[in-house]
């Protein structure tokens, strides 16, 4: 079954707050809001890219990298699902 945008988000939430050793995601709030900016600059570039001259698949897989990214700028803001629904 697939994870869904709130499943995952409760995932890295708890990952944050478990200070998972192993966790990538748990690395990357580490390097704060300017790292997770850039990579989520980066991720949205490779899924324009991606959309523009790659097949679906390929564009979906660099969306949800887009997707994952958000979710950790969100996390290193301070923020949850339900600040940024507010706005929707
Ligand atoms: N969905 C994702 C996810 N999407 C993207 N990424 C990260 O984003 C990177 C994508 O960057 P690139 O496209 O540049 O690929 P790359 O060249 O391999 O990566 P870099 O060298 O640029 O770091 C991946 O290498 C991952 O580090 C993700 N990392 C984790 N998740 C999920 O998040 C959850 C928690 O993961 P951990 O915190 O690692 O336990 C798990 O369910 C994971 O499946």
């Amino acid at each position: 079954m697939s994870t869904t945008f709130d499943d995952l988000f409760a995932q890295l939430q708890a990952k944050a707050a478990a200070g998972d050793p192993a966790s990538g995601t748990v690395a990357a709030l580490a390097g704060g809001v300017h790292g997770v900016g850039k990579k989520v600059v980066e991720e949205a570039a490779e899924s324009w890219m991606a959309a523009e001259h790659e097949d679906g698949d390929r564009a979906a897989e660099e969306i949800s990298q887009l997707l994952y990214w958000t979710q950790v700028l969100m996390l290193a803001k301070g923020l949850t699902l339900e600040d940024v629904y507010s706005h929707l």
